[in-house]
C-alpha cells in the first residue's frame, strides 16, 4: 500500500453550538490541514498521485473555508464546525473528486485537522 500527504492553512471563524465554555463565542483560529491518500497501484510515472494533483484537490476546500465564519456557510451553518467535523468535511470533498479523477484507484485515507499547534481531529473510515 502506498500514501501521499499534503498539508495546507487556512485562517477561519467559527463557535460551537450545544457547548458550554469559551469555545460558544465567536473566535478564530489558524488551521492546518493534512490530507494522506492511499492506494495500491501507482501511475505509469510511478505516482500514487502527484502531490501537485492533490493541491488542485484540496485548494477549493480550503479557499471555500478561508477567512469565513463557518457557522454561516453550508453545511457549518447546520453541522458545528468542531475539527472533528472539519476534518470529514475534507474528507468527504477529496474523495468525491479523487473517486472521478482516479476511477478508485486513489483514496482518501485519513484527514486531521490542526486548531492549535497541540490540538488535532483525525477522521478516517
Ligand atoms: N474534540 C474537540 N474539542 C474541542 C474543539 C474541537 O473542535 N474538538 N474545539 C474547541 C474550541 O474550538 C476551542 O477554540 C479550542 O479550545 P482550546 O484547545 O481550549 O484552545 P485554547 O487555545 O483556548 O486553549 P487553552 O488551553 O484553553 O488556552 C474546544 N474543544
Ligand atoms: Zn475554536
Amino acid at each position: 500500500m502506498y500514501e501521499v500527504t499534503v498539508e495546507d492553512t487556512f485562517a477561519a471563524g467559527h463557535y460551537l453550538r450545544n457547548y458550554k465554555g469559551k469555545c460558544e463565542n465567536p473566535h478564530g483560529h489558524n488551521y492546518k490541514v493534512r490530507v494522506t491518500l492511499q492506494g495500491r497501484e501507482l501511475d505509469h510515472a510511478g505516482l500514487l498521485l502527484d502531490f501537485k494533483d492533490l493541491k488542485v484537490v484540496m485548494k477549493p476546500v480550503v479557499d471555500y473555508l478561508d477567512h469565513q465564519m463557518m457557522n454561516d456557510i453550508p453545511p457549518f451553518n447546520e453541522v458545528n464546525p468542531s475539527a472533528e467535523n472539519i476534518a470529514r468535511y475534507f474528507y468527504d470533498e477529496c474523495n468525491k473528486f479523487l473517486a472521478g479523477q482516479t476511477s478508485g484507484r486513489v483514496r482518501v485515507k485519513d484527514v486531521t485537522i490542526w486548531e492549535t499547534d497541540t490540538t488535532t481531529a483525525t477522521y478516517y473510515e
